[in-house]
């Protein structure tokens, strides 16, 4: 069997972004990323300093670790990254969830396709907005839409954009402006990623959440959206692993 890096593997947590927060979930993080985005929350993934922490493991294993750590307590697996979709044999992994009957989640940024992405239950495509110092490639991006546009009603994906300033909240107008039958999410940036003071960061991301809410609520041009902050920010500030 194939191997794929992982990084982490958590939970039960809850999930605390985008279209399915709130819910219940192991995650399972892969290493590697073919972006380098300024203000990573999860840089240790791709930049060296989670190295050691690697570990290449077959679908098997990582099935053997989820059970281990949440026994029977779940029913959802959320794959994130890293880029989870810069490993096409996830698919092992897919299926053996699908056997076991867990419902799956990835999140990833829309560089790149895989044919697993059919099986995926809650896929977010999360776009980078200019203050990450990443360039969208409309290409894969309209590609994967295009090859997901027919699957059926109970597979579900959304886009969900992370907003710093004005240009990123631009940005992400312009992204729902040409995917606009993609449920479309805005995140707050978190622009503290070093703080252990977990009750000032959340003063400070509500601060922010307020501000979006605000910018959104008088935006005529932006109707149907969803503007959520990282929940688990507020419960867990940056606390790996959670
Ligand atoms: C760490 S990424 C991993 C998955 C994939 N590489 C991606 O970016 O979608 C998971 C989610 O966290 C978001 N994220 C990363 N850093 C963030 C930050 N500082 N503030 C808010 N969201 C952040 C990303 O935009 C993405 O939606
Ligand atoms: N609780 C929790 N929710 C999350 N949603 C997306 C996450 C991610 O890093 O991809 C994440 C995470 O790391 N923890
Ligand atoms: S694409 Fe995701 S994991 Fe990769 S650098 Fe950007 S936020 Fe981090
Ligand atoms: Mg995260």
């Amino acid at each position: 069997m194939s191997k794929i890096p992982v990084i982490e593997i958590f939970g039960p947590t809850i999930q605390g972004e985008g279209m399915v927060v709130g819910q219940k979930t192991m995650f399972v993080r892969t290493a590697g990323c073919d972006y380098s985005c300024s203000w990573c929350d999860s840089a240790f993934t791709w930049d060296g300093s989670g190295k050691h922490l690697i570990v290449q493991m077959t679908a098997e294993e990582i099935w053997a670790e989820l059970k281990q750590l949440g026994g029977n307590g779940f029913s959802f697996v959320t794959i994130s990254g890293g880029n989870p979709a810069l490993n096409p044999n996830l698919a092992e992994l897919i299926a053996i969830l699908k056997e076991n009957g867990i419902k799956i989640g990835v999140e990833t940024q829309g560089s790149r396709w895989q044919k697993w992405m059919y099986e995926i239950d809650e896929l977010t495509i999360s776009p980078k907005p200019p203050s990450s110092g990443m360039t969208t490639d409309y290409s894969v991006l309209s590609y994967i839409f295009e090859k997901l546009k027919d699957r059926n009603n109970n597979h579900h994906v959304s886009l969900k954009i992370v907003v710093f300033n004005q240009e990123d909240y631009d940005y992400a107008k312009q992204i729902h402006h040409r995917y606009p039958m993609i449920p479309f999410y805005l995140q707050v940036g978190n622009d503290d990623l070093a703080t252990t003071d977990n009750s000032q960061l959340m003063m400070h991301l509500l601060d922010k959440y307020h501000a979006l809410i605000d910018r959104v609520m008088k935006d005529e041009d932006l109707r149907d959206v969803k503007v959520l902050p990282q929940l688990h920010a507020f419960v867990w500030g940056n606390k790996r692993g959670v």
